[in-house]
């Protein structure tokens, strides 16, 4: 393979989400989330799973920080925990928790690491759930009140900026198919918490207009759909499920519209939106982050209420968590981003896989070849996108650290460096020390 050269300024770095790391989850003054309350409920996550500790990194954030500049990240994507900030969801600000993210920022900027920050990685308010949550109209001002809160503190050393993080994944696994909180399980309440969560979207960016001076955008879990057959079954199904996944949020976010096929899938669900809502949602974005996993082979079938669903590739290599390899999906979807919604900026905000690594060896090695191997062509097929013109400006590791993965536990280990739970030591894995050399190289050795 030729030298991969990738642009100037194209920032490397790593991804985390505060309730996946941070541990300490009602430490000084903060308030419960709803996944504080989900995972403290019998029976929602593997063997009873929680965030009370994970990673400890509420504690040892600063031996984090040193982690990330011996590994020489260049940028940090972190998210906050709303309800360290606003313990009740609005109102009251807790100032130990804005001062926790504020002493983390100074220490990653000290270390000459770019923080990128993400307002909403689906750790609700606990006391906002029990105000109706999404569901609840009022959420747009909630969010708008706990995102300005956090531009008037930190926006002078953040300079990008996330509202939310997968709109998609908070609603069908939040509720539509209840594997994550809040756990519901209505496909009523799906269309009216996705339309929320997008005016929320909307506000925030509306208020940091007023109060910001840096970028902010929206991020979200895309992934090209490829029919299973050339059936008129499988291609109409294919492209519900496009239309579900890839065009739900980034088409009223940057075109002002929903897709059409979403009233199809939804049928009496689907509500008639009001345009003020439209034009609310669609605000000018400075940049979009990609999460990018894997790819959809889609067939027709029964399921409620897509009636699509993905097809086992009989010669695919499939990760611990059962998503296809996949890499030139990620240069097929970006090049449709590019096609779709013009010249955006685009940074690759999640990307990585979880596959069984052995613990770790005498010396403090862990071999994780087949992680090497994913990132490794993943990066390129990012690289082939920028070739094709796509502009895409960094690409942030999923993940800095093995973590709390949800509804499954730490039965997943995604991270490019390893933490032995019980001791919370660190070590980090081969593909951190190859990830080192891609970032020294600018992707030249690749
Ligand atoms: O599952 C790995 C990560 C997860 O740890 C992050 O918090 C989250 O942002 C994230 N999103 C995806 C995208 N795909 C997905 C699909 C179905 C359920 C959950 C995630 C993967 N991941």
């Amino acid at each position: 393979m030729s030298q991969r050269t990738f642009p100037d300024g194209f920032l490397w770095g790593a991804a985390t989400a505060a309730h996946q790391i941070e541990g300490s989850p009602m430490a000084d003054g903060a308030g419960p989330s709803i996944w504080t309350r989900f995972a403290h409920t019998p029976g929602m996550t593997l063997n009873g799973d929680t965030g009370d500790v994970a990673c400890d990194h509420y504690r040892r954030w600063k031996d984090d920080v040193k982690l990330m500049r011996e590994l020489g990240l260049q940028a940090y994507r972190f998210s906050v925990s709303w309800s360290r900030i606003h313990p009740e969801g609005t109102g009251r600000v807790n100032q130990a928790g804005v001062d926790f993210y504020s002493r983390l920022v100074d220490e990653l900027l000290e270390n000459g690491i770019e923080p990128l920050l993400t307002l909403y990685h689906w750790d609700l308010p606990a006391a906002l759930e029990d105000r109706g949550g999404w569901l609840n109209r009022d959420s747009a001002d909630w969010f708008a009140e706990y995102g300005s809160t956090m531009y008037r503190a930190l926006d002078g050393r953040v300079k990008k900026w996330v509202t939310l993080n997968e709109p998609w994944v908070i609603t069908d696994g939040g509720y539509l198919h209840g594997a994550l909180a809040p756990g519901h399980r209505s496909k009523y309440e799906t269309p009216i918490a996705s339309h929320n969560l997008m005016r929320a979207h909307g506000a925030a960016v509306k208020a940091y207009r007023d109060i910001g001076k840096h970028e902010i955008g929206l991020v979200v879990n895309i992934e090209p759909k490829y029919p299973a057959s050339d059936s008129a079954e499988d291609t109409a199904a294919t492209k519900r499920a496009h239309a579900y996944m890839n065009e739900q949020y980034l088409d009223p976010a940057l075109l002002g519209r929903y897709p059409p096929e979403l009233k199809e899938i939804f049928g009496d669900a689907w509500p008639d939106w009001a345009a003020a809502d439209l034009e609310l949602i669609r605000q000018q974005l400075d940049f979009i982050g990609i999460n990018y996993y894997t790819r959809s082979v889609t067939q027709a079938n029964d399921s409620y209420p897509l009636k699509a669903g993905a097809v086992r590739q009989p010669l695919g290599t499939y990760t611990e968590t059962g998503w296809e390899v996949y890499p030139k999906g990620l240069t097929d979807l970006l090049v449709w981003v590019k096609e779709r919604y013009g010249d955006i900026p685009m940074y690759i905000t999640e990307n990585g896989a979880a596959f069984f690594d052995p613990p770790v060896a005498e010396g403090g090695r862990v071999r994780d070849p087949l992680r090497m191997d994913y990132l490794q062509k993943h990066i390129g097929a990012v690289h082939d996108a920028i070739q094709a013109g796509c502009d895409i400006r960094g690409y942030m590791l999923w993940s800095l650290l093995d973590n709390l993965e949800w509804s499954l536990g730490y039965s997943k280990r995604f991270g490019m460096v390893h933490v032995n739970y019980g001791t919370q030591e660190r070590t980090p894995k081969d593909s951190a020390r190859w990830y080192s050399k891609v970032i020294a190289s600018h992707g030249a050795s690749l």
